[in-house]
């Protein structure tokens, strides 16, 4: 992301703000503080009050096994028909081949689109790029307009061609490069670039919009699903401010590998098509520190359900009484087009509201769909982030303007997943001072930005107050519901325990042990109470670096409750590996792997961004020959630039 002050404050054009911090301030509380050694904190509040339940909580606790999680929570018939079923780590390792067989294989030129966005919503008039404020409207339509010069296609994702229905064998046209760089026309597209806004670290930024994206156009496959083709790095809009509108290779190589690894994990995300050189430099200064220098220009075709951010909708609140009308347009659309099922919610689909066993029944969804809709919106960022905590994922920039109306990860900036377990981790250095953006804040910013949600409805007389604040609760039950299950998972157990989490967290931190490799060791852990002390740390010796007698011994008196909890269960020691290793992944995309295949990918080498690609398909998958992609990081990791970066760079 840009911080406001790093794009042109000239260009400042809105300067609404909202009061809902102050509401989420008072209804959330720190919702990992339990759980979490000391960390950041900024938003301190009372507990939720009492649970409600709502329509769409058919399935209450426990959550289904979280290897499918993607698959259920958002498949149809679960309350979130709109939206295709990810697909699942299972099936993106053995099932692709599969899924292709039902799919159709169609040339670029045979692609079923379907421009709903355009045709629906209300459009700019201008079609010229000048940088200006977008009123009254949801769009522009811009087409690409990057310089290119002999691009060249660096990776591409044949499970999202499969999405797509689009035949792999595509990918070799000699004129894919010169189209997915924005040089030849996509035929049948209609390209357009969004206006939104957003609150950038707290602060209301503004009229931002898609500054250097520009979507090609939306397609419908042949299982009826709805996707949108974006190019990321194209060229300027009326959006782009001051700004170029273009994207390097070595940013461009992130957001592509990790999409794809995020899919991979089982974990909702806007995913990728493909990656483009565009043959030409771009300048850029990648700390914002006077030392700028010429980079490969790149671009990446993203490819989601929809882009549709929260500040989507909070732009046209912001400009107060002419626009609110646009919000309501908006959230039709996307409810008609994404969550179909709320369209016409029956007073008899509140059945299962708690309301006949006592809880207040003064929410009540059905006579509301926007109501509904908020819910569900909030319950999909909650479980979202439930599940990046479960893998040590930090988005480094949760700013409304990357928060996705559809639960996806969206904008893969200067994210970071975990090494050495640090709750106040954040790999963004624009967010060094306050950490605003760590590891352990993701669950509260999340509460905080669908409060920032919740206030645009209200403000657009969508929802009421008690509604946006009843969103929020959800949030909240949600999270901790689903953060608990995956934690309860991650250690083979069936039965949350508490205080065996926040030990165990507590001696992760104080160890700086990496949470990914401590995870799947742990399921080497025999459910045997008679294994000597001396020999109890074997299994986890290569995670337990340097550590002296005392930490042995809290590490010791850890593993003995936990032996304990595993007896208890009565899983066979082979039968909880597997279930273990189905969630702990052995391979995440660390940073310096990342940075390992720019490098190359800087010298022409393409190889390793293909190479991990396809490690990262996987991660839950042992893949001999591959063990080198699950070490920790080397001394050369630890600078700025590759384990910490900063926004839009
Ligand atoms: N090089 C650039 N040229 C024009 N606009 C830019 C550029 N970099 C960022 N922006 C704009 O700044 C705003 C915030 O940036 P942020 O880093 O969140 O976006 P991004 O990474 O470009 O895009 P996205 O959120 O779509 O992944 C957005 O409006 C974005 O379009």
């Amino acid at each position: 992301m840009h911080h406001l002050t790093s794009l042109s404050p000239s260009l400042r054009f809105s300067s609404s703000s909202s009061s809902s911090s102050s509401s989420a301030a008072a209804l959330s509380k720190n919702l990992l503080s339990s759980l979490l050694p000391s960390s950041p904190r900024i938003l301190r509040s009372p507990p939720p009050r009492k649970r409600l339940s709502s329509p769409f909580d058919r399935r209450r606790s426990p959550p289904p096994p979280l290897r499918r999680m993607s698959g259920i929570a958002f498949a149809a018939g679960e309350g979130i028909s709109g939206v295709a079923p990810m697909e699942s780590p299972a099936s993106a390792a053995v099932g692709v081949g599969a899924a292709r067989a039902e799919s159709a294989r169609l040339k670029l030129e045979e692609l079923n689109w379907d421009h709903s966005f355009v045709r629906e919503l209300p459009g700019d008039p201008r079609t010229d790029k000048i940088p200006r404020e977008v009123l009254h409207a949801c769009y522009t339509k811009v087409s690409p307009s990057a310089e290119v010069e002999d691009p060249k296609l660096v990776a591409w994702s044949e499970s999202v061609a499969n999405l797509l229905d689009l035949d792999p064998k595509e990918f070799e046209r000699p004129d894919f490069p010169l189209i997915f760089s924005g040089a030849a026309p996509l035929v049948g597209g209609l390209p357009y670039a969004q206006c939104y806004g957003g609150h950038q670290f707290g602060v209301w930024a503004g009229q931002l919009g898609d500054g250097r994206a520009i979507t090609l156009g939306e397609l419908i496959n042949s299982r009826g699903e709805r996707w949108e083709l974006q190019l990321k790095g194209a060229g300027k809009t009326p959006y782009s401010r001051f700004a170029d509108g273009l994207a390097v290779l070595r940013s461009s190589i992130r957001e592509f590998l990790c999409s794809e690894a995020m899919n991979g994990l089982g974990i909702p995300t806007t995913r990728a098509l493909c990656l483009v050189t565009t043959g030409k430099y771009v300048v850029r200064d990648m700390f914002y520190d006077g030392n700028p220098k010429d980079e490969p220009g790149a671009i990446v075709c993203r490819v989601a359900q929809s882009f549709l951010r929260f500040g989507s909708y909070q732009i046209h609140a912001s400009r107060g009484k002419e626009d609110l009308d646009i919000v309501r347009v908006l959230a039709d659309y996307t409810i008609r087009h994404h969550f179909p099922h709320l369209e016409n919610l029956k007073k008899s689909e509140s059945l299962s509201f708690d309301a006949a066993q006592g809880d207040s029944p003064s929410i009540d969804l059905t006579s509301n769909k926007y109501a509904a809709w908020a819910v569900e919106v909030a319950e999909r960022t909650a479980s979202l982030v439930a599940r990046w905590q479960g893998v040590g994922f930090t988005h480094g920039v949760l700013n409304t303007d990357n928060m996705s109306v559809l639960g996806l990860t969206i904008d893969y900036g200067p994210f970071g997943f975990l090494d050495a377990f640090d709750p106040s981790y954040t790999p963004n250095t624009t967010d060094l001072p306050g950490r605003r953006y760590c590891f352990a804040n993701q669950p509260d910013i999340g509460l905080w930005n669908i409060a920032q949600f919740g206030t645009t409805l209200s403000a657009a007389k969508l929802i009421s107050k008690d509604e946006a604040n009843y969103a929020m609760e959800r949030y909240g039950t949600k999270f901790m519901d689903e953060y608990q299950y995956i934690m309860t998972k991650k250690l083979g157990l069936t039965k949350y325990n508490k205080q065996l989490i926040s030990k165990l967290l507590n001696n992760l931190a104080v160890d700086k042990v990496d949470y990914t490799n401590f995870f799947r060791l742990l399921s080497n852990i025999k459910a045997d109470p008679n294994i000597p002390e001396n020999e109890l740390l074997v299994p986890l010796k290569a995670v337990l670096l340097d550590i002296g007698k005392e930490r042995k011994e809290a590490w010791i008196s850890w593993l003995q409750t936990y032996i304990e909890e595993l007896v208890s269960s009565g899983i066979p020691d082979e039968e909880r590996k597997a279930a273990m290793n189905s969630v702990n992944p052995k391979y995440v995309l660390r940073n310096y792997l990342c940075q390992s295949a720019i490098d190359a990918a800087e010298q022409g080498d393409y190889e390793e961004v293909r190479r991990l690609l396809k490690v990262m398909e996987r991660p839950y998958d042992e893949q001999p020959g591959m063990e080198k992609y699950a070490r920790l990081p080397p001394a050369w990791a630890y600078r700025p630039g590759v384990c910490m970066l900063s926004c839009s760079s």
